[in-house]
Order: structure tokens, then C-alpha cells, then sequence
């Protein structure tokens, strides 16, 4: 008998349910602007949660305010600690992962020398096999200069340098933007490798990305959560994803 394939994102446990991170009440003010109107909501352990929302509805602001880059009120926690206050070094080395939306990648550095910047526990030079093995394009390009890469390629290596450390908590800003398709299936496939490794928080315009890689869906409109539940509901439900989102999902 042919043995079954192994799924690229590990089996859901019963641990499934439990809250990786619970936001509450969350207040941020950008400026003169009051941004996020008391968000609250919970992404479970050892899955993918999509945020959502148009263009503006507060989803970069969610995550800035989680990794401490911009202060907030309310309560936000990880296996029960609480983020807010913290500083933003305090919260990474905490294991609150991040691939931001602009890659970030040090442009003059070769890809091998990013890595390298980026592991923080020794455990990193571990991960490097499993990094490779998830993306042995950036093994090939180890001696290029990141500036050289590919817009596809240099998604890759912001999701390696983020893969290296152990997370409890990625968080991932649009991910396939600006991605020509083929690239983006690349990435969407990185990404599965990524979530049988860590809980994820993934912001992300293209719906059908979202559907493929989460299980759970928080919609953002003006600042506040209008819409929480099962993904698959989303996408399946058109008046709700023209309402919310302004396109269709199926
Ligand atoms: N630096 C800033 N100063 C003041 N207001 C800002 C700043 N950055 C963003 N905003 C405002 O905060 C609101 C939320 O922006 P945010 O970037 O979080 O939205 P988003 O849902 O991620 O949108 P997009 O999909 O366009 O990235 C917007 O109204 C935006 O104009």
C-alpha cells in the first residue's frame, strides 16, 4: 500500500482551540488619529489566523501594536504574559516572530550573511538545515547579495530569517504582495511549511491566499472587529466578503 503523503501542515491537536494570543479592549492612537477602536479577539495555538480587512481597516496598526512598535491600551497576551508596555526587543526575544510587509532584508548583505543576523538563540544554527530545507533557493543563492534577489526570492528570505528562531507568534504582513502568481504559490507553500512550526497571525489582501493558508478569520473594518469565525464560512459566504472586504472569495 502506498503510504498516505505527508501533509505539509502538521494535523490540528485538541490543543488547537487554546489561545496562542488574546487581544483586548486594543486602543491605539496614530498621530491626531484614534486608529484601533478596542479590537478584540484571540488567534488559537497551532494554526493560522488571517486578519483582514480594506485598505486602511487598522490590520499593520494590529500587528505594530502587538510587537510593541507602537503603544496601545487594552491587554494583549501571549500563553497568558502580557505584551503590552514591553519593548519592542523585549517581545521579539519573547518569540514574537515578524515578516514585515517591505521584506527589510539588508540589500548589500549576501543572503547567508541575513541569516546570520538574524539568529538570536543558539538554537539558530540549528534551524539553518531546516531553513534550507524549506527554501534551498536561498541555499543556491547563499553568496548574492540580497539586493539581487528576486522580489519572490527576498519574500523567501524574510520568512527564513523569521523561520530561524523558535516562535511562539509569527506575525506576517501581506506576504504575496506585489508577487507575480507562480511566486506567490512558492511562498503560499513556505508558509504551510512555516505553520506546522508556529502559530501565525497572517495579514493578507489576496482572499484566496487566506483561504489556503488559514483556518481562522478575523475582519477588520474602521479600527474595530466586524466579523470572527471559520475562514472557510468566509470565503464560501459572498455578501459577506463583498460587505467586509470588497471582493468576492468563491
Ligand atoms: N504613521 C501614521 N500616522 C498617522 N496615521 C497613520 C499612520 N500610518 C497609518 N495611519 C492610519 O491608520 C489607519 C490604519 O492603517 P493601517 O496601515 O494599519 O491599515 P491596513 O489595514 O494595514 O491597510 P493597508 O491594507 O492599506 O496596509 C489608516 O487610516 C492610516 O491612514
Amino acid at each position: 500500500m502506498t503510504p498516505a503523503p505527508t501533509p505539509a501542515v502538521a494535523p490540528r491537536s485538541d490543543s488547537a482551540a487554546r489561545p496562542a494570543l488574546q487581544v483586548d479592549d486594543l486602543h491605539v492612537h496614530r498621530g491626531e488619529a484614534h486608529v484601533l477602536h478596542g479590537l478584540s479577539f484571540t488567534v488559537a495555538a497551532n494554526r493560522v489566523t488571517a486578519l483582514l480587512g480594506r485598505n486602511g481597516a487598522g490590520k499593520t496598526t494590529t500587528l505594530l501594536a502587538i510587537l510593541g512598535l507602537l503603544p496601545g491600551t487594552g491587554s494583549v497576551t501571549v500563553d497568558g504574559e502580557q505584551l503590552l508596555g514591553q519593548p519592542t526587543h523585549r517581545i521579539v526575544a519573547d518569540g514574537i516572530g515578524y515578516v514585515p510587509e517591505d521584506r527589510e532584508v539588508f540589500s548589500e548583505l549576501t543572503v547567508a550573511e541575513n541569516l546570520k543576523l538574524a539568529a538570536r538563540t543558539p538554537e539558530a544554527a540549528d534551524r539553518l538545515d531546516l531553513v534550507h530545507d524549506v527554501f534551498p533557493i536561498l541555499h543556491d543563492r547563499r553568496a548574492q547579495a540580497a539586493g539581487t534577489l528576486s522580489g519572490g526570492q527576498q519574500q523567501m528570505l524574510a520568512i527564513a530569517r523569521a523561520l530561524l528562531n523558535p516562535n511562539r507568534l509569527l506575525l506576517v504582513d501581506e506576504p504575496s504582495k506585489g508577487l507575480a502568481p507562480a511566486v506567490v504559490i512558492d511562498v503560499v507553500e513556505a508558509l504551510e511549511r512555516a505553520a506546522a512550526e508556529t502559530t501565525i497571525l497572517l495579514v493578507e489582501q489576496n482572499l484566496r491566499v487566506a483561504h489556503r493558508l488559514a483556518a481562522d478569520v478575523v475582519v477588520l473594518d474602521h479600527g474595530t472587529v466586524v466579523h470572527d469565525g471559520a475562514m472557510a464560512d468566509l470565503f464560501a459566504d459572498e455578501a459577506l466578503t463583498q460587505r467586509y472586504l470588497g471582493v468576492s472569495g468563491s
